[in-house]
């Protein structure tokens, strides 16, 4: 598997092979042993699917608060999404900083974003699918956004902000400055 740490190294990206023959293609898209070794070793209880119809579409930027704090390992079974990871960790090194990768049903790659991080994508194409296992359950208390296109975090996104389809509450979120204190860097 290949394993490629970010510019914030407690970000992962990591690429489980893929066995292909005339019959398509096999993978473990998960194995415990490999994601350990990979430094992805914290237990999943909770697996998220979701659909987003259009290219364009944003969803975040979501995390809970602890004790709901979520880790995620996120991959795209269909079509392709920019997926980005910002350190919301008070006291860490890369606090505000975020780092992005393109997932997509071709290149096969996941995203390994930590609790304390808030997380969010785009979809660069239509149909966009994607799969991601949590370390927490929902907890709709913990639940907290912060705007997409904050001017704090600017965010390099790979499309403008006309183009974008966001949800109602999404567009609602507040500033990074917000998050201060949310989560404490360990
Ligand atoms: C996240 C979530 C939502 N829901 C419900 C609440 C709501 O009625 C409906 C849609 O929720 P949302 O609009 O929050 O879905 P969405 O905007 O896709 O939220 C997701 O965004 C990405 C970026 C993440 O990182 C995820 O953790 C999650 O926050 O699904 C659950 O039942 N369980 C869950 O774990």
């Amino acid at each position: 598997m290949k394993v490629e740490r970010l510019a914030i190294p407690d970000v992962i990206l990591v690429t489980p092979p893929r066995f292909s023959d005339n019959r398509g293609f096999f993978s473990e898209t998960y194995n415990i042993q490999r994601m350990k070794e990979a430094g992805i070793d914290l237990p999943f209880v909770q697996d998220n699917q979701s659909l987003s119809r259009e290219k364009g579409v944003v969803r975040g930027l979501h995390c809970q608060l602890d004790p709901y704090a979520q880790g995620k390992l996120v991959r795209c079974t269909r079509g392709a999404i920019w997926d980005v990871a910002i350190d919301a960790r008070t006291g860490s090194p890369t606090y505000g900083k975020w780092v992005a990768a393109e997932l997509s049903e071709n290149n096969w790659s996941q995203l390994w974003i930590p609790p304390g991080f808030l997380h969010g994508f785009c979809t660069l194409t239509d149909n966009a699918e994607v799969q991601y296992k949590c370390t927490a359950l929902y907890d709709k208390a913990s639940e907290r956004a912060v705007i997409w296109n904050s001017k704090e975090l600017a965010i390099d996104w790979p499309m403008k902000a006309e183009d974008t389809i966001l949800s109602e509450k999404d567009l609602q979120a507040p500033e990074f400055s917000e998050a201060k204190g949310w989560f404490q860097y360990k």
